[in-house]
């Protein structure tokens, strides 16, 4: 093979494309293409890129290209319910911010198309419709809280809008607020308080019950629940767990035993809910469950209401099955004002206050903020729930592969012929690493991106990059091959094949009839290395004009001629053979785009067999 280099080589620049995906959209800050480029390409530009006005100014920097919005645009984020204090300032450090609370179902579909990020708690319903409102401009949904049963996911990724939650912030508050119903209920605390204010003192009445040597069952042994246990076993409690995804030695660790959920049930003198609401966890707590706890037993829900068939539960409690109920969840939020469960003598309430001590409003506040404003800039947020998650560090170390890995993936597709449809994607990644020490998700979404994007209207992104390819009938499998070098380096190559189709290259077909292409990072640039089976070396910038040939003196010079009379740029030529003066592939990289009159003319070279022009 070889390899000739025209010009020196540039570090990737912001191409006219990626340019022209700018022009809807305006930006509070900077985005800038570095060598290693900004995180923004890896959710999609129009992730990270909010707004309307299109004002770009260029200018060249060092080796890279940075593009900054002329304007002072931010992007707009709609606060809806109440957010502690830190977090607004966060937010208004960077975007417009509209805290606009209680608002109806149509007043929110009616705003939401002016915003770039909804922010809301567990009180305001993010339905399909107020994705199909927002009209593709909500890019990010943060819930200040844990639970996202009132976020549609589905409707999200459909819609490639992320949604990312505080999940850590309110943990003790929750399990404090547990413990605060446990004891209370079991000395009639808030019973006792009415009787008082209404002028009675009944001392016989509100005779409690003692938690020492009792048994509490936590059902839910996360975040939460595992704190619940903690202090529970403080107060003298036995404490049994179930949970069936939990890790045996964690509830070892603060000597807690998980059991069966049968086992839990029948043995607890108190259950305490600690799971989250999900179809298999909808009304777990009805009629056949109460009929195996132990007779008395006390419940206490900081969960979610749904997890309980409350008129289960009212039957329950009439018959005495179960002897008390502490709740600070309901099925609906506010419950009915006639709710026999909540005016249910043996039932205390709260109207979900678990999260709501100052500390945890601050931190749940800041954590939102935090993580909606990395999502806007286009950063991978770690608390991302519809998209994989990908650590800092390993998304720093993959940047490149991820440039790499779109532009195979925007290099295969235009190398099919018009109709011949695309099913199968193979993608084989060959690496050094364990494959537990390689996440290729991000990989796989960027190459889905690079198929999907030139061919379609569709905006792809990693959240919604499998769900779109799934939807287009695009089965995409991934292999591993062990490459024997150092494990410092994450690839070695990544290689895109598309199977069953016809391409407009006939040379870029494998033996095998599958469109190929393969990549690997140089120095930090991604560079085509194979297509079907010619070996090139080009780097991946710009665009590129794929030419076979019968391999003779004369052919870089002739085509150079042609392109340069034109003022087409070549930053790269690689020459690929079979054999000496047989069949060579020649990959030259231009940075403008050639006129059709050029092209025909590089076509009408008498040795000239085939050729394609690429854009990246
Ligand atoms: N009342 C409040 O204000 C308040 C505050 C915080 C959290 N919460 C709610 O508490 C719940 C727990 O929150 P977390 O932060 O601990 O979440 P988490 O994800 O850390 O823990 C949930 C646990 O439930 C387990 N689980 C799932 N399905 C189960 C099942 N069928 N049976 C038993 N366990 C099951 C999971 O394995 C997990 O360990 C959530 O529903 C959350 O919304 C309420
Ligand atoms: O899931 C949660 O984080 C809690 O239920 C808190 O909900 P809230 O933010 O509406 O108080």
């Amino acid at each position: 093979m070889a390899s000739v280099a025209a010009k020196p080589l540039h570090l990737p620049a912001a191409t006219t494309a990626e340019l022209s995906s700018l022009a809807p959209y305006s930006t509070a800050a900077s985005v800038s293409f570095s060598s290693a480029r900004s995180q923004s390409s890896f959710l999609g530009l129009r992730l990270a890129l909010p707004l309307k006005t299109p004002c770009f100014r260029k200018r060249t920097e060092g080796r890279g290209l940075r593009i900054e919005a002329a304007a002072a645009a931010r992007p707009t984020v709609l606060v809806a319910e109440k957010l502690g204090d830190a977090g607004l300032e966060l937010l208004r450090g960077f975007a417009n911010v509209d805290c606009s609370y209680n608002l109806a179902p149509e007043e929110l579909c009616a705003k939401i198309s002016l915003c770039d990020a909804l922010i809301v708690r567990s009180g305001t319903k993010v339905t399909r419709e107020v994705f199909e409102a927002a009209k593709g401009r909500l890019k990010v949904v943060g819930r200040a809280g844990v639970g996202i049963d009132n976020v549609d996911l589905q409707a999200a990724t459909e819609h490639g809008c992320l949604v990312v939650n505080a999940p850590t912030a309110n943990t003790v508050a929750a399990a404090e607020h547990g413990i605060a119903l446990l004891a209370s209920m079991a000395r009639n605390v808030a019973q006792a308080d009415a009787s008082m204010k209404a002028g009675k003192w009944q001392r016989n009445k509100y005779v409690g019950v003692s938690l020492v040597g009792k048994t509490l069952a936590v059902m839910g042994f996360g975040k939460v629940g595992s704190e619940v246990a903690r202090r529970a076993k403080g107060l003298g409690m036995h404490v049994i767990a179930h949970d069936p995804y939990a890790p045996a030695d964690r509830a070892r660790a603060i000597g807690v035993e998980l059991v069966s959920f049968d086992e839990a049930i029948s043995a607890a003198d108190f259950i305490s809910l600690h799971m989250p609401l999900t179809p298999s966890t909808a009304k777990l707590f009805n009629d056949e469950t109460f009929a195996k706890v132990k007779k008395g037993v006390r419940i206490i829900n900081v969960a979610r209401g749904g997890v309980i068939d409350e008129d289960a539960l009212v039957r329950a409690l009439d018959d005495g099955t179960v002897a008390q109920a502490a709740l600070d969840v309901f099925t609906v939020e506010p419950p009915p004002k006639d709710s026999k469960l909540v005016m249910h003598e043996k039932v205390t309430v709260t109207p979900h206050l678990g999260a709501s001590t100052v500390e945890a409003q601050e931190g749940v506040a800041i954590e939102i903020a935090e993580a909606v404003i990395g999502a806007l800039k286009g950063e991978l947020a770690a608390t991302a729930v519809n998209a994989p998650m990908v650590p800092a560090e390993v998304l720093s170390e993959l940047a490149p592969y991820v440039i790499l890995a779109e532009k195979l993936g925007r290099l295969a597709v235009q190398l099919v012929a018009g109709g011949s449809g695309i099913k199968g994607v193979k993608v084989v990644y060959k690496s050094a690493r364990d494959p537990d020490d390689l996440d290729t998700r991000i990989l796989r979404a960027m190459i889905t991106k690079g198929i999907i994007e030139p061919i379609s209207s569709v905006f792809v992104n990693i959240v919604n990059a499998d769900y779109t390819a799934k939807q287009r009938g695009l089965r995409i499998s991934e292999e591993r091959i062990f490459h024997d070098d150092t494990p410092e380096i994450p690839l070695d190559s990544i290689q895109v094949q598309l199977s069953n189709v016809e391409s407009k290259f006939a040379s870029a077909l494998s033996d095998a009839g599958d469109i190929r292409v393969e990549g690997r990072v140089k120095d930090g640039i991604p560079h085509l290395t194979l297509v079907g089976s010619f070996s090139v070396d080009v780097s991946l910038e710009g665009n590129l004009i794929l030419c076979r040939q019968v391999d003779q003196p004369g052919m870089i010079g002739h085509v150079g001629r042609i392109l340069g009379n034109q003022n087409v740029n070549i930053n790269f030529m690689s020459v690929g053979r079979t054999a000496p003066r047989k069949h060579a592939i020649m990959a030259i990289g231009v940075d403008e785009e050639p006129d059709k009159e050029t092209l025909k003319e590089i076509g009408e070279i008498p040795a000239i067999e085939e050729f394609v022009f690429l854009g990246l």
